[in-house]
């Protein structure tokens, strides 16, 4: 489950960084090794989604890691999405290994036809990416099975965002978690506009996420502790693979690091009804001081603050209520240095 009361899922996507049915199945090893709650690719067919081979994408790539030289290069958009398609077959072994592993398989779905392969394959949840955000077929198709509909917000108005939301809702889909996806590979933080998760949030009565394309996990624990109900973050096998979005990936060896970051963020935010933690239960008896007596007290004494000293531990009359004996009538004798009680007093 995704959303308010639940952990906060973590989502490592493998879509554009595996490289064919062998890396693809490390990558879900290494999203299940690390405790990530589901892996994502992109059930894709480039030739469906691009119509001309001629369309380039220039991107960033991690040409030495060892200095950080990035550098760019320009290939053709078709050949990019065909390193991510995989046979209908190879995707069953992908989910059978998911299954076998115990991490959920989520994916990004652009036909008709691979909305229903994935829901014949029983998976959880289909991502509609951002580009497709406006294809509203798609999402009508995407919500005719009882699953959950990802959607992508990359390069969108907040208008697109509610008309997507619309006809999800209009075709009866029950479960939305909206992506909040800055583009850009890697996206820069001066463009990535984290507060808008709020803005989502009360806009909508959605789960909503955050999509990753920075580098390393700063933007991660920002986005949790804005509320981000699941992080998505891409993972790769090496970062200095030439091609698009591993220069923005996590590495195997960081993986299982990025896990117990998020889990211990969550565990850090606690509650927003309260301020003590069960430790400080105890260590507020103990820091906190008492009323004893500072002179040896005699009954019929009336008591005034000279005669008072105040000290740890704040087991006793607590400091701040010393306005409640100030003034009253002792009923015994009280030796100098002994702990007061209610009960000294008239
Ligand atoms: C293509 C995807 O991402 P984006 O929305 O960033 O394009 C995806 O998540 O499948």
């Amino acid at each position: 489950m995704v959303g308010d009361g639940n952990p906060v899922c973590i989502v490592f996507e493998a879509g554009p960084t595996h490289n064919g049915l062998e890396s693809a199945l490390k990558l879900v090893d290494v999203a299940a090794d690390a405790g990530a709650d589901a892996v994502k690719f992109q059930v894709v067919d480039a030739e469906k989604l691009v119509s001309d081979p001629a369309i380039t994408f220039s991107y960033q790539w991690l040409a030495d890691k060892a200095t950080g030289r990035v550098e760019t290069a320009t290939e053709s958009l078709l050949e990019i999405i065909k390193r991510r398609e995989l046979t209908f077959p190879e995707w069953e072994t992908v989910i059978g290994h998911c299954r076998k592993r115990g991490i959920e398989f989520f994916s990004t779905a652009t036909t008709e036809e691979e909305v229903h392969f994935l829901a014949a394959m029983g998976v959880g949840s289909v991502k509609i990416c951002s580009g497709d955000l406006t294809f509203h077929h798609l999402l009508r198709v995407a919500a005719q099975y009882p699953w959950t509909v990802q959607i992508d917000t990359g390069s969108s108005t907040i208008g697109e965002v509610e008309n997507a939301i619309l006809v999800l809702e209009e075709a009866n889909c029950k479960n939305i978690i909206i992506n909040h996806c800055p583009s850009g590979y890697p996206a820069h933080p001066e463009r990535i506009n984290l507060r808008v998760l709020t803005t989502l949030k009360q806009m909508f009565s959605y789960p909503v996420a955050f999509s990753d394309h920075t580098t390393g996990d700063v933007m991660d624990v920002a986005a949790v502790s804005l509320g981000a109900h699941m992080i998505e973050k891409t993972i790769t096998l090496d970062r200095n693979t030439r091609s698009p979005e591993h220069i923005m990936s996590l590495e195997p060896h960081e993986a299982k690091d990025f896990v117990k970051t998020i889990r211990s963020v969550e565990l850090a935010l606690g509650s927003t009804r309260r301020l003590l933690g069960e430790p400080e239960q105890v260590s507020r008896v103990r820091g906190r001081r008492s009323l004893f007596a500072g002179c040896a007290l005699q009954k019929g004494d009336i008591l005034v603050q000279s005669m008072l000293t105040y000290a740890r531990p704040g087991d006793g009359i607590p400091a701040h209520l010393d306005h409640l004996v100030l003034g009253r009538k002792l009923v015994r004798d009280v030796p100098a240095g002994r702990k007061l009680q209610l009960s000294d007093f008239e």
